[in-house]
């Protein structure tokens, strides 16, 4: 495997997802495997959980992680082809991401949507841009409209809380937030939930259809409480509009989970991939209460990040 950017194959998916469980009891185990070689992580948006743990999985194989926040510290980057740079732009993408594969062993990158051009958005323009002219393996650290690593998180946990149940209904709902946020990933927990076999329910306000590219096979019940009946993991999500490209269209509260929500789903477990913004997307009670299971999910991401650096390792 030279690149992880998206849901492959189940057979894949199980075998990554096998693996993490694997590294979460034998942290270090593989401390020799990745000795002598460098992770880069480029990062041209914030983060906690992605830096952090990914620097964790590449430590715990004994590999050298270095982090760049290039929107802060790197130069300006230049993505068109062919343009003067005699505007804010200092060096192009060209030029960098070719010197940082010849750097690093397996680069790392996150780069968000600009919620304004769709088509670059869903082509994954910036991060492409990376993949063309790096050369070295790449993984995805949260692209314009996916989010692997946390949704092999997001399967690691499920497997983890479901036990020996054969098939779980798992519900993705949408939150209200104030600002107009990317599609990645609900997106990617919807190809990775259809994808590994589980029982996918996806509910949102009418105009906040998502890619079908990405939803295709889910059941969509636009009636929330419906959608929650009998649910075993409801995975809490704010996206901005797709056809309406990166618009709020409502911000209706009463879409944010309480425990009434919950009364014909006694069981059900909260799933959020943070940072979350309380008493907006999720409130007080359900994320300091029993069905919250957000923590463990945080965490499983060190051992997803290092499942999938081991396999491109080999
Ligand atoms: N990497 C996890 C989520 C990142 C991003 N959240 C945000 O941009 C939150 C911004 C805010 O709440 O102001 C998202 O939802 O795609
Ligand atoms: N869940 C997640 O990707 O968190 P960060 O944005 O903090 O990395």
């Amino acid at each position: 495997m030279k690149y992880f950017t998206q849901f492959e194959s189940k057979a894949l998916a199980d075998q990554l997802i096998e693996k993490a469980l694997f590294y979460k009891a034998n942290p270090r185990i593989d401390q020799e495997k990745g000795a002598g070689k460098r992770i880069g992580c480029i990062f041209l948006n914030p983060s906690l959980r992605t830096r952090a743990s990914t620097q964790i999985a590449a430590l715990n194989l004994g590999m050298e992680p270095i982090v760049m926040n290039m929107d802060k510290e790197g130069w300006a980057l230049e993505m068109k082809e062919g343009v003067v740079m005699n505007k804010g732009t200092v060096e192009h993408i060209k030029d960098a991401a070719a010197v940082l594969g010849s750097y690093f062993d397996i680069l790392a990158i996150r780069a968000f949507p600009s919620l304004t051009n769709k088509q670059e958005d869903i082509e994954d323009f910036i991060f492409n841009q990376f993949i063309k002219y790096s050369g070295a393996p790449v993984i995805s650290l949260e692209s314009a409209i996916r989010h692997p690593l946390q949704s092999l998180a997001d399967m690691v946990t499920i497997r983890e809380q479901s036990g020996d149940a054969k098939k779980v209904k798992v519900v993705l709902t949408w939150a209200p937030h104030i600002k107009a946020i990317p599609h990645a990933v609900a997106n990617s927990f919807s190809e990775w939930a259809i994808g590994c076999g589980h029982d996918l329910t996806i509910t949102h306000p009418e105009g906040y259809q998502l890619d079908p590219i990405f939803t295709n096979g889910a059941n969509i019940e636009l009636d929330q409480q419906k959608a929650l009946e009998d649910a075993d993991f409801v995975y809490v999500k704010n996206w901005s509009a797709f056809n309406d490209y990166g618009k709020i269209v409502t911000t209706d509260n009463s879409w944010m989970l309480t425990e009434k929500h919950f009364r014909h789903a006694k069981k059900a477990k909260v799933m959020h991939c943070l940072p979350v913004r309380r008493n907006l997307e999720l409130s007080d009670e359900i994320l300091d209460g029993k069905r919250s299971i957000v923590q463990e999910q945080a965490n499983n991401r060190i051992y997803a990040a290092q499942s999938v650096i081991s396999h491109i390792l080999g």
